[in-house]
C-alpha cells in the first residue's frame, strides 16, 4: 500500500496586480502579471489521524500552515504534511500558493481523490483568498511562463510567454501579504497604479512592474536603495509583490543585487505543480 506522496509546485513573483472582488472566493482574485519560477515548494504527504504541517526552510522547521490545514479539511482528508523550500517565506515568491498546490497535488494521488488539476487549483485558490495569502498566484502557477491574468480566478483568460533568460531576486525581509490585502488605503493606491496592459517580454515586465511599484506606495526604504543601484547600473528591476524584495533582469542584474544579499538565480518555469513520486 502506498504511504507517501511527494509533489512539487513552482512559486510565482507577482509584478503588478489589481484586486477583483467577486461574489465568492472562486470569482475573487486579481488581474495582473507575474513570473512562474523554477524554485518553489516540495511537499511530502502521508495519511494521519489528524492533520499536521511542518514547514522546513533552510534547515529550520516550524509547525502549522492555516491555508493548508483548511484545504485538506475541505478535501475531507487528514494528513501529515512536510513542506520544504529554499526561497524565504513571505517575501513575495508566492510560496503559500506553491505549498497549497504541491500539498493538494500529492494528497489527490495519495487518497485517490481523482480530482482534475483544475479542481486541485480551485481548492488551493479558495484557501488563498480566504486566508488573504494571495489572490492571483494559484491561477498563475497552474502552468509556467511570464503570465498575464486578464480576469480573476483559475478559469480566467491567462496569456503566457516562455522566455529563456533568467531573472535574479533578493529578499530583504518579509511583508505579510494579509497586512497589505487588509488595508483599504494600500488597496486603493494599488488599484490606481495598475498599468492595464500585458508585458511583451521579461524586460518589459520589469519596467511595467516598476511603474506600478512606484505609484503603489509600497516601496520600503531598503528596497528603494536596491532599486536605485539597479537604475544606476541600467538594470530593469522592481519590487516582489508582496515582499520586501527586488527582482531584476538582464546583464549586470546579478552583480548589482549581490551587493545587497544572497542572489537567487531563477528561470521561468515551463509547467505548474506535478507529482514527484509515490512510495510505500
Ligand atoms: N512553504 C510553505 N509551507 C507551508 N505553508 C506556507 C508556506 N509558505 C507560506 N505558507 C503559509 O502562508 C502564510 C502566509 O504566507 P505569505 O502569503 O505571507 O507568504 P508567501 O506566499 O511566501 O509570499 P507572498 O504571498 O507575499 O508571495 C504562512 O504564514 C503560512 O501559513
Ligand atoms: C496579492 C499578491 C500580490 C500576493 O502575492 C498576488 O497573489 C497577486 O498578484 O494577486
Amino acid at each position: 500500500m502506498v504511504q507517501t506522496a511527494v509533489a512539487f509546485s513552482p512559486g510565482h513573483i507577482s509584478g503588478y496586480f489589481r484586486r477583483v472582488e467577486g461574489s465568492d472566493p472562486a470569482s475573487t482574485g486579481s488581474i495582473g502579471a507575474g513570473v512562474v519560477i523554477n524554485e518553489g515548494v516540495r511537499s511530502t504527504v502521508e495519511p494521519a489521524r489528524e492533520t499536521s504541517v511542518r514547514v522546513i526552510h533552510q534547515g529550520h522547521a516550524f509547525a502549522g500552515s492555516p491555508p493548508i490545514e483548511y484545504a485538506l479539511d475541505r478535501l475531507g482528508v487528514a494528513a501529515r504534511v512536510t513542506t520544504e523550500c529554499r526561497l524565504p517565506i513571505g517575501a513575495g515568491f508566492g510560496l503559500s500558493a506553491a505549498a497549497l498546490l504541491a500539498t493538494l497535488t500529492a494528497a489527490n494521488e495519495l487518497f485517490a481523490l481523482t480530482l482534475t488539476a483544475e479542481e486541485v487549483a480551485a481548492y488551493a485558490h479558495e484557501a488563498e483568498v480566504l486566508h488573504r495569502t494571495g489572490l492571483g498566484d494559484v491561477a498563475a502557477i497552474q502552468a509556467g511562463g511570464v503570465v498575464c491574468r486578464k480576469g480573476a480566478g483559475i478559469h480566467a483568460e491567462i496569456t503566457r510567454i516562455y522566455p529563456e533568460e533568467p531573472l535574479y531576486a533578493i529578499s530583504l525581509g518579509p511583508l505579510p501579504t494579509a497586512s497589505v490585502l487588509s488595508s483599504p488605503e494600500a488597496m486603493a493606491r494599488i488599484a490606481a497604479a495598475y498599468p492595464d496592459r500585458c508585458p511583451r517580454d521579461l524586460a518589459d515586465f520589469c519596467r511595467l512592474s516598476r511603474r506600478f511599484a512606484e505609484s503603489s506606495g509600497l516601496i520600503a526604504a531598503e528596497v528603494r536603495e536596491v532599486l536605485q543601484a539597479c537604475d544606476t547600473a541600467g538594470v530593469p528591476a522592481s519590487m516582489t509583490m508582496l515582499g520586501n524584495g527586488v527582482f531584476a533582469c538582464g546583464n549586470g542584474a546579478e552583480a548589482v543585487l549581490s551587493r545587497f544579499g544572497e542572489v537567487y538565480r531563477l528561470c521561468v518555469a515551463r509547467r505548474g505543480a506535478y507529482l514527484i513520486e509515490m512510495r510505500p
